[in-house]
């Protein structure tokens, strides 16, 4: 039998969130080592598994995989989620860079200061650069890409639901992307993940922000 996949991170979003949601989507289900102090990450170090001394690890099939986009392509490829041929999966690329590109400007909040520029530059790209793509994408179609669900979907509907968190309004303006959220939100995978009790993290807060500066040793 396949070993259990484990995830090494903090217990907050950050770059394991959207591996969270991908292998959610898979239905694969998944433990997690959760860092809240310095000697585990030490100790993450010295037994050499941390390529680029840098989290997320996640331990699948054997392998000990780093760097997010390395994780997401493993997972993506190994469960049906890129798509059915090469063009295809320059698409769902195209698409994903783009909604992680949102997604990091999103992550990086909780250690800024000065939040209001920020906040103002996510929400104007949100709505003038990145939202219409996808709108139009979903324009008569049930996915962004083909007719099966890809690693591009799912990356849409958890960032449309970040964007919301922060901004409430932001898809009204946007009506295939709602209904594209109401949707997805009912695949049975998903809408498990969506329950409270998931593994599906919290908005960040400061104790996380605290953890991540600590086992990092992080000083801004
Ligand atoms: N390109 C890497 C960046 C990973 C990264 O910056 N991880 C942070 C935590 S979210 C880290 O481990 N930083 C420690 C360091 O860089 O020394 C990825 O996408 O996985």
């Amino acid at each position: 039998m396949a070993e259990k996949v484990v995830l090494y991170y903090f217990n907050g979003r950050g770059r394991m969130e959207a591996i969270r949601w991908l292998l959610a989507a898979a239905g694969v289900e998944f433990d997690e080592v959760i860092l809240t102090e310095r000697k585990q990450y030490e100790k993450l170090l010295s037994d050499g598994v941390l390529m680029y001394e840098q989290v997320p690890l996640v331990e699948i099939d054997g392998l000990k995989l780093v760097q997010t986009r390395a994780i997401m392509n493993y997972i993506s490829e190994k469960y049906n989620l890129d798509g059915k041929d090469l063009k295809d999966r320059a698409m769902i690329n195209m698409y994903s860079e783009g909604l992680m590109d949102v997604m990091e400007m999103i992550m990086y909040l909780p250690f800024s200061s000065d939040l209001k520029p920020k906040l103002d530059n996510i929400q104007k790209k949100a709505n003038e650069r990145y939202l219409p793509v996808f709108e139009k994408a979903l324009s008569g179609a049930s996915y962004l890409v083909g007719d099966s669900l890809s690693r591009a979907d799912v990356h849409l509907l958890e960032c449309s639901l970040m964007l919301e968190e922060k901004f409430p309004e932001i898809l009204s303006k946007f009506p295939n992307i709602k209904a594209f959220q109401g949707r997805m939100s009912q695949l049975p995978n998903i809408s498990k993940f969506l329950q409270p009790g998931s593994k599906r993290k919290p908005q960040p807060d400061a104790v996380y922000v605290k953890t991540v500066m600590a086992v990092l040793k992080i000083n801004l």
